[in-house]
């Protein structure tokens, strides 16, 4: 699926930044254009790896262009004056051959929580195609997070087509920050939108023989009620199965030319492939749910053609529809014939049932 991702404050900005990097390595272009947005000139000159001209300042006389420092009102504020602004820069980017508007943006800041829908209702009036948001949840108990995190959402709920959540709590390792640890925080949340979006773009070529996902069936997960949490996991890929069989020589090719179709064994493939779903579904997820909660679902299975096996990929498609006891259950293939990992992203949407929202709200009422 080929998008255009607008990164809202300096969460935002850092995460499409990322984007804009994994997508340059991928041989599958999914980023059909990036920018970044922001009331902070000084965060907005630090995305190097992002052009210039994808960089925007917004709301100058509102906050000297020093970022709200969390003032939700002032974030709003900021927008409300340049909608219009901010929107032109947006427009030239987009082609018609983006399939969806991508949003990010770290939900407890100022201009994150502030700025963000009101931007996707300026999208919306001219676009038809969805509108979605990545919406960054706070670590921590701090009361003013939470409530620019739960206003945000709220206002997002009624303007945006979905959002999925990454809660950077479920990410922290014990004594980290945000700070500290935002490269790896980012680097999670961005091999896993890549997967998602590169899924839908794989070429027909790479594709023979395969049930490639598409755009329309990643639209089809991501759109309408409740929210959005990704699962994933990968495994490297030995195809000798330990080293004990096959040449040297054959073990170099299998390596540098990724030639392993010959020795892939089809048990230990199809145990890969369901092993490695499984740990999709029960490893951490960008935002810990309940399970049952969940009403739509997307496995996408990529690794080299002859380790994505029919059965194993119908199997576990059949073992998702139980586990998850919901009807709506999608799954693709994306071919990698020059990779030795094989990986599985699952798209859980449709979600009303997540622990950290309810902790969020819990903190909000509290200090009312
Ligand atoms: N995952 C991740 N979260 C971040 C990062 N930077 C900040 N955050 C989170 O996002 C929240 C908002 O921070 P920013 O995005 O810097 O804030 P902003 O939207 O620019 O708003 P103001 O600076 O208040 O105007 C923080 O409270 C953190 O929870 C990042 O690089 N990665």
């Amino acid at each position: 699926m080929r998008v255009a991702a607008v990164g809202i404050g300096g969460a935002g900005g850092r995460i499409v930044e990322r984007l804009w990097q994994d997508n340059e390595r991928r041989e599958t272009t999914y980023l059909g254009a990036a920018c970044a947005v922001d009331t902070d000139t000084e965060a907005l000159d630090e995305l190097d790896a992002l052009p210039d001209d994808r960089r925007h300042a917004f709301g100058l006389s509102e906050t000297n262009g020093a970022g709200t420092n969390g003032d939700r009102t002032n974030g709003t504020a900021a927008i409300e004056d340049e909608r219009l602004e901010v929107r032109r820069p947006i427009d030239q980017l987009v082609t018609s051959d983006i399939d969806a508007l991508v949003l990010v943006a770290g939900l407890a800041g100022g201009t994150g929580s502030g700025a963000t829908a009101n931007i996707a209702d300026a999208l919306r009036e001219i676009y038809t195609i969805p509108v979605y948001c990545l919406s960054v949840l706070p670590a921590g108990r701090d009361d003013e997070a939470a409530a620019n995190t739960i206003q945000a959402l709220r206002a997002l709920e009624a303007t945006v087509d979905g959002q999925i959540l990454f809660d950077n709590e479920a990410w922290l390792g014990s004594g980290q920050t945000v700070e500290t640890a935002a490269e790896t925080l980012n680097e999670t949340v961005v091999t896993r939108l890549g997967a998602l979006f590169a899924a839908g773009e794989a070429t027909a070529s790479d594709a023979v023989g395969q049930s490639v996902v598409d755009a329309s069936e990643i639209i089809n997960t991501l759109s309408d009620s409740g929210f959005t949490t990704l699962g994933y996991a990968s495994q490297d890929l030995q195809a000798d199965d330990g080293g004990s069989d096959g040449t040297v020589i054959d073990q170099l090719k299998n390596r540098f030319l990724g030639d392993n179709s010959d020795d892939v064994d089809e048990i230990e493939a199809y145990n890969a492939v369901e092993t490695t779903l499984r740990r999709a579904v029960r490893g951490k997820l960008t935002a810990q749910c309940e399970l049952d909660s969940v009403d739509r679902a997307l496995a996408v299975f990529a690794g080299p053609p002859a380790w994505l096996i029919r059965d194993a990929v119908t199997d576990g498609r059949r073992w998702l529809t139980e586990e998850l006891q919901s009807p709506e259950v999608r799954s693709g293939d994306m071919p990698t014939p020059d990779r030795d990992t094989l990986s599985v992203l699952v798209v859980l949407s449709g979600v009303t049932e997540l622990p950290r929202l309810v902790e969020l709200k819990t903190l909000v009422d509290e200090s009312e």
